[in-house]
């Protein structure tokens, strides 16, 4: 049934589906086959349900960044596969950035977490003073000196800021540093790498860890996130980038970086109903599903429901 729900930035209700298969930012394949099966799941019809118009862009049909993946001699310093991640997230960037000055929400479906560097970027280019809402049990803010692992989908953030400029990879210098360390706010955090938390108590970036959620509730939390971000105005644009490991294995088990102790289901979907009924939301990503790691097909069917329902509500169901 359409939804009641209105959207400031989006009276019309139009949406543009970005459909991002890349896997390059870590190690694990499969993560690119997320938005096909996102899509086959009926992500697109269910929001159309909803009073939305829909149409697809596919910025990186006729690549092949997959096989290139397996060159070996694409690394900078400690950096895996910067000339594809480079060259993928700027088509994610042109295409994100389009489809907002089209004036239609970008849903982005990944892929792995390095595609947030074009979302962001992209969305950010429309919407300047935009917060961004960075649903995930991980920060994401290694930059190419901090990395332990060396995969891009660990380092977004920090390129959006500009974090250890000098150390980019020449593919990623075309990377702008438009997010301010005060336009962003974690909620479901549980996995951060010691340099990751340097940066975050360094710059005093906001961020509700699984203890926040357990201390204060869902709710306070994403009142909380959302008033860290919007800088007093109620009218703030808010993007929210959705890694789908925030909410707990149990429910999404079929993602590359699983980490136990996570969100349950509800508290997941709250997240997005509660943005959605600001009416402030611009962007939505909703990454990391990776059908090949479910190890019986349950696993991958509630994954990809999940996903599903993240995108739902953030486009305006509820449940009355
Ligand atoms: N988007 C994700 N799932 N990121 C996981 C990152 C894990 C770890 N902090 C790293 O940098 O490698
Ligand atoms: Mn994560
Ligand atoms: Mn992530």
């Amino acid at each position: 049934m359409e939804s009641t729900l209105e959207y400031k930035y989006h009276p019309n209700k139009k949406a543009t589906f970005v459909l991002a298969p890349f896997s390059g930012g870590q190690g694990k394949s499969g993560v690119e086959d997320g938005p096909e099966h996102l899509i086959q799941a009926g992500i697109e019809s269910q929001i159309k349900e909803l009073g939305w118009s829909t149409q697809v862009s596919e910025p990186l049909k006729n690549t092949n960044y997959e096989s290139l993946k397996n060159d070996d001699s694409d690394t900078h310093g400690n950096c895996k596969r910067p000339k594809i991640v480079g060259e993928a997230t700027q088509k994610v960037y042109e295409a994100v950035k389009f489809a907002a000055e089209q004036g239609t929400m970008p849903i982005t479906l990944g892929g792995d977490h390095s595609i947030a560097i074009g979302t962001v970027a992209g969305v950010l280019s429309k919407y300047p003073n935009a917060g961004v809402l960075w649903i995930d049990a991980h920060a994401d803010i290694n930059t190419p000196l901090t990395t332990d692992s060396g995969n891009l989908h660990g380092c977004p953030v920090s390129f959006l800021m500009g974090l250890d400029r000098e150390s980019y990879p020449p593919s990623l210098q075309w990377v702008p540093e438009c997010l301010s360390t005060k336009k962003i706010s974690y909620i479901g955090l549980r996995d951060i790498d010691q340099g990751e938390k340097k940066i975050l108590r360094e710059h005093g970036i906001s961020a509700f860890s699984m203890y926040h959620v357990d201390k204060y509730g869902i709710a306070k939390v994403v009142e909380m996130a959302m008033a860290a971000v919007s800088g007093g105005d109620k009218d703030c644009p808010i993007h929210v980038s959705y890694d789908v490991d925030a909410i707990d294995p149990q429910f999404v088990p079929a993602t590359g970086t699983p980490v136990r102790g996570g969100l349950t289901l509800r508290e997941g979907m709250y997240i997005v109903e509660a943005v959605a009924e600001t009416g402030n939301l611009v962007a939505l990503d909703i990454v990391e599903c990776n059908p090949s790691l479910g190890t019986e097909d349950a696993h991958i069917l509630d994954t990809i429901t999940a996903g599903c329902a993240i995108g739902r509500c953030a486009l305006g169901e509820t449940l009355l």
